[in-house]
C-alpha cells in the first residue's frame, strides 16, 4: 500500500509541530551526476570547492567505503565542509549509515541541526521497506522542528536488498520526502545471492548465443556463434523507473565500480539514461564526465524533438516528419527531450551554448 499508515488527508501534514510542510512536488533540480567523497580524507575533501558548479551533486558518504575508525571523522569532515562552503548551483547530499548500524542515530541528531539548512537529501542505504522511510520521516521531522530548519531535507532510498525491490511501489510512496532510488548493485548482488563480485556492469557469463547456422536442416553445432552479452540490471532499473514515474520522484543507476574501464561506464550509463533515469553515482573525479554528457540528452536528439514540437502545433492529430509518423504520443516523448534540456542549460552554460546554436537550425529545417 502506498501512503501507508496515513490517511490521504495526512500524507502532506507535517509529521512534528513547527516542522517545515513537506513539498508536494519534488523539484525537478539536475543531478546527473551525485559524485560520492569521503569527507575523512583530506585530499577527497581539498578537492570539493573546486568541484561545486562543475558536478550537479556532491556527496559526503558515511556508509559503506568509510572504515569503521573513520566514521565520525567522516561525519565532523562533512559538517566542516558543509559550513565552509558556498554550494552555489549544486546541491549538498549525504549518504548516512545504514539504519541497524550503530552511526546512524548520531549521523542524524548530528547532522540536521549543524547543516540541515544545507543538505538538500539524506540518502538511506539498504532500505527494505515503507517502514524505513516511515522511521527517517518522523525523525527527521523532529529534528527539523528543532533545528527551525524552513525547508523539508528530502530521502534518497538505495535499492540494494531483496526485500526492498519486493516493496519498491510503497518505498517511493512512503513519504512526501522521496526524492528519488538508487540502484545499489553490489549490496544487491550480495542479498540475492548472484554470483558477480563487480560493483555494477556487465558479466562476460551472462548472455545469449545466435543459433547454429543449418546445413539441410541439419545444426551445425561445431560453428562459431555470435554471443551477445545482457545487461545484469536491466529487471532492476526497470522496475525501480516504473515505481519512481508513478510517485513523481527520480531513480538513478548507482556505482560503477571499474573506475578503469570508462567505455564500459558510459554504456552502463546510457542504458539506464534511456531507460529512463536522470542520473547516477560518479565514485572518481573521471566518472564526472561521463555522467555529464551521458545524461544530457544529445544536440540531434533535442533538435530532433524541437522540430516535432514545432510541427505538432496544437499537439494533437498526426504529421509525417522525415518519413515517420509523428503524433500527440511521440510529441510528449519529445517533450521530455526539450524540458530536460531547458532544465540542464539553465545550470549548464557550455551544454545551454550548443543547444542555442541548434535551436537556431532546427527553427530553419521545420519552416523549409
Ligand atoms: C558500493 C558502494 O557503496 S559505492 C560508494 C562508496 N564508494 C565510494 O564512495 C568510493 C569513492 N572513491 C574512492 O574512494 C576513490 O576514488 C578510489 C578508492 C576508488 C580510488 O582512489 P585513488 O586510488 O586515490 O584514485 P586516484 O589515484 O586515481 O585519484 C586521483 C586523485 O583524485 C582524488 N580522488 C579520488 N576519488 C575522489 C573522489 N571520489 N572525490 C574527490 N577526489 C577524489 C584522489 O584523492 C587523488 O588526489 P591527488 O591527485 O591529490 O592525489
Ligand atoms: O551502495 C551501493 C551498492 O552497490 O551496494
Ligand atoms: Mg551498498
Amino acid at each position: 500500500m502506498t501512503a501507508a499508515s496515513r490517511s490521504p488527508k495526512d500524507f502532506f501534514r507535517p509529521l512534528a509541530v513547527g516542522a517545515p510542510t513537506p513539498l508536494r512536488e519534488i523539484p525537478a533540480r539536475p543531478s546527473r551526476a551525485i559524485h560520492f567523497f569521503d569527507p575523512s580524507n583530506p585530499k577527497m575533501a581539498a578537492k570539493v570547492p573546486d568541484m561545486v558548479g562543475k558536478v550537479d551533486v556532491l556527496l559526503g558518504n558515511l556508509e559503506d567505503a568509510i572504515k569503521a575508525d573513520n566514521k565520525e571523522a567522516a561525519r565532523e569532515g562533512l559538517v566542516r565542509i558543509a559550513q565552509e562552503t558556498d554550494f552555489g548551483p549544486t546541491q549538498l547530499w549525504t549518504r548516512i549509515n545504514a539504519l541497524d548500524s550503530p552511526w546512524v542515530l548520531d549521523d542524524l541528531t548530528t547532522l540536521v541541526p549543524a547543516i540541515g539548512d544545507k543538505l538538500d537529501v539524506i540518502m538511506v542505504p539498504k532500505v527494505q521497506g515503507a517502514e524505513d522511510i516511515h522511521y527517517v520521516d518522523r525523525l527527521l521531522a523532529q529534528l527539523e522542528a528543532k533545528a527551525g530548519l524552513e525547508k523539508p531535507i528530502l530521502v534518497h532510498a538505495i535499492l540494494e536488498t531483496a526485500r526492498g525491490v519486493a516493496n519498491v511501489e510503497e518505498i517511493c510512496g512512503a513519504s512526501p520526502r522521496m526524492q528519488g532510488l538508487s540502484l545499489g548493485p553490489a549490496d544487491l548482488a550480495a542479498d540475492r545471492r548472484m554470483k558477480t563480485t563487480r560493483v555494477g556492469g556487465g558479466h562476460p557469463g551472462y548472455l545469449v548465443r545466435e543459433d547454429p547456422p543449418r546445413i539441410d536442416g541439419v545444426a551445425n553445432l561445431e560453428a562459431s556463434r555470435a554471443t551477445y552479452q545482457q545487461d545484469l540490471w536491466h529487471y532492476t532499473i526497470a522496475r525501480m523507473v516504473d515505481a519512481c514515474a508513478m510517485h513523481g520522484i527520480y531513480p538513478y543507476y548507482g556505482p560503477f565500480g571499474d573506475i578503469s574501464d570508462t567505455t564500459a561506464c558510459e554504456d552502463q550509463f546510457r542504458n539506464a539514461f534511456l531507460l529512463g533515469c536522470v542520473g547516477t553515482w560518479s565514485l572518481h573525479p573521471k566518472q564526472i564526465a561521463i555522467a555529464n554528457r551521458v545524461f544530457s540528452p544529445s544536440v540531434e536528439d533535442v533538435a530532433h524533438a524541437r522540430r516535432v514540437v514545432a510541427a505538432m502545433g496544437d499537439g494533437t492529430g498526426a504529421v509525417m516528419l522525415d518519413g515517420k509518423m509523428e503524433d500527440d504520443a511521440s510529441l510528449k516523448q519529445c517533450l521530455v527531450m526539450v524540458e530536460l534540456a531547458e532544465q540542464l542549460a539553465a545550470v549548464d552554460p557550455e551544454l545551454k551554448q550548443q543547444y542555442d546554436a541548434i535551436g537556431a537550425d532546427s527553427d530553419e529545417q521545420s519552416e523549409a
